[in-house]
């Protein structure tokens, strides 16, 4: 290639030679059509396409090209081994180097047997886009060259290769992101600021959460069936998308279970916080501005919102009802309190309207402590496909926190720990707090012992409980049976008087007649 490029090097020297001279010579018009004609007579001779990729698109916001970064990832991978001058960019908080080739540098590849040559340049632009926010810096781009016999598979086969191997680089080395939604007041019209973002680093795994191993094998399979899926998703006219709901008492797991998730598939995390979600259009910016490999969470939905009733039919509001100044007055304090307008309706329709189709590979995860105080239609199968109970620590789920937390599989103590489990209701997350050591006198051994300190404590506390309950409930039964009594008590006295009035009459009607 670089011995035809040189010969082709000094021929397009002589052709610019007589070019400059032909310049001086003839009128514009006439140079206008010689340019035409060299042009056509060129790319006879010239046996090769060429095919730019600039870093910068120029429009207003001159962002950076996705194809750039996508073959810029390509060709680090593949020509770090044949290129002499090479880049190294840092990711991941200094953990991992990412070579890439230096300007100037040529590399081939080779895709079916046909070769490509891949420069890297860099260009000043010779005049400064208008509106453009990057001013005059230097540009980078990529140029791709193959033969001109090669350009129909180079352009709709091994551009798409390049690219898709790009992102699937990307996703390897990429620092995993958790975001959250601004208030949908701060957004700024002039720049994406929807979502907030921090590096996501959370320690949880599914080897560390404690629950029902069957269970735990479930859900894993279901995940990475999931994950594999997008030709059946497609296939059965679905949009690439899951829901989970995941319910149960406070401190059983389930944030941990979303962390879990994200770090088992490697994908990102939308925490979306609905009450700072101004209604349901500001509701589908943030859905349309989510990526693909992601899990938008909706933690504790049955507080986020009134979901609950909305779906129920609005009572008819009479006219006096409507202009009643005071009632509108409370109805405006209330709106204001909500600070939300999303409704039940469009939330739905961001679980699987039309636009939650517009990613793909998407998990969409709801934790609720109370699921039976959600609307039906909310958490119906389609929607939230997997519903996951977390609940109380049983004695499989101890066995892994003992593991995770003493490094011990099996002890003596273990066994009336586990009965015990069996009487007592214990969060994991509870059980958790015990048996951490909390010096470094704390052996296993104490830990447990101070589970089971716990646990018997635990089950006091629900047995006086239990008593009180009972105590409170013969109360209230007492006064509702004393209630019932005044108001039969009531009634009677209410017939014997009508008894009464009515014999009065009948002897009033006796003694007239
Ligand atoms: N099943 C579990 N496996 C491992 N650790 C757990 C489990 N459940 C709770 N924990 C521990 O308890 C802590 C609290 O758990 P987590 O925040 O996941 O509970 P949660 O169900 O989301 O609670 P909430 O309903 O209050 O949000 C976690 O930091 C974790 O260490
Ligand atoms: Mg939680």
């Amino acid at each position: 290639m670089i011995g035809d490029m040189t010969q082709l090097g000094s021929l397009m020297a002589v052709v610019m030679f007589i070019w400059a001279i032909f310049r001086q010579l003839f009128p514009d018009e006439f140079q206008r059509d010689a340019r035409k004609y060299a042009n056509k007579v060129v790319s006879y001779i010239y046996p090769y396409v060429e095919i730019t990729f600039h870093e910068y698109q120029v429009d207003i916001w001159s962002e950076r090209s996705k194809a750039f970064a996508s073959i810029e990832r390509y060709l680090a991978t593949h020509s770090s081994n044949k290129a002499t001058r090479l880049k190294a960019n840092v990711v991941k908080d200094c953990e991992t180097v990412v070579l890439s080739m230096d300007e100037h540098e040529e590399v081939t590849d080779e895709f079916n047997g046909i070769k490509i040559w891949w420069t890297s340049s860099k260009k000043i632009p010779q005049q400064r886009a208008l509106f453009s926010y990057r001013g005059d810096e230097e540009t980078r781009y990529y140029k791709l060259t193959c033969r001109r016999k090669h350009r129909d598979i180079i352009t709709n086969v091994y551009l798409k290769h390049v690219l898709d191997e790009g992102k699937a680089i990307a996703v390897k080395t990429r620092q995993r992101k958790l975001y959250t939604n601004n208030k949908s007041e701060n957004w700024s019209s002039f720049r994406k600021n929807t979502w907030s973002h921090i590096v996501f680093e959370h320690p949880s795994t599914f080897d560390t959460i404690a629950m029902d191993p069957k269970k735990k094998k479930e859900i894993l399979n279901d995940l990475m069936t999931f994950s594999k899926s997008k030709d059946y998703y497609k296939k059965v006219g679905k949009s690439w998308k899951r829901g989970y709901l995941l319910h149960g008492p406070p401190g059983t797991g389930k944030s941990s279970m979303i962390a879990a998730m994200a770090n088992f598939l490697e994908y990102d995390i939308y925490d979306l916080e609905l009450t700072s979600v101004k209604d349901n259009t500001d509701l589908r910016k943030l859905l349309i501005e989510t990526s693909s490999k992601s899990i938008i969470v909706i933690e504790d939905i049955d507080c986020s919102l009134d979901l609950t009733g909305q779906r129920k039919e609005k009572k008819e509001e009479s006219k006096e009802d409507k202009d009643d100044p005071v009632k509108k007055k409370v109805e405006e304090e209330e709106g204001k309190k909500k600070g939300s307008e999303v409704t039940l309706s469009g939330l739905l329709n961001f679980i699987d309207g039309l636009w939650s189709a517009c990613g793909s590979e998407r998990l969409i995860v709801f934790t609720t402590n109370y699921v039976e105080k959600l609307d039906p239609a909310l958490i119906r199968r389609g929607r939230m496909d997997k519903h996951i109970e977390m609940s109380y620590c049983c004695y499989e789920t101890f066995k892994v926190l003992a593991m995770n937390y003493l490094d011990v599989e099996s002890h003596e103590l273990f066994e009336s720990i586990g009965r015990m489990l069996g009487e007592t209701k214990m969060t994991p997350a509870d059980v958790a707090e015990n048996l951490m050591p909390k010096s470094d006198e704390e052996n296993a051994e104490i830990c447990l012992k101070n589970l089971i300190k716990a646990l018997e404590e635990a089950k006091e506390e629900a047995r006086l409980k239990a008593i009180e309950d009972a105590r409170i409930k013969a109360e209230e039964e007492e006064v509702s049976k004393k209630k019932e009594e005044v108001k039969n008590d009531e009634k009677k006295q209410e017939i014997d008087e009508k008894l009464a009035n009515e014999q009065g009459n009948d002897a009033k009607e006796n003694g007239v007649n």
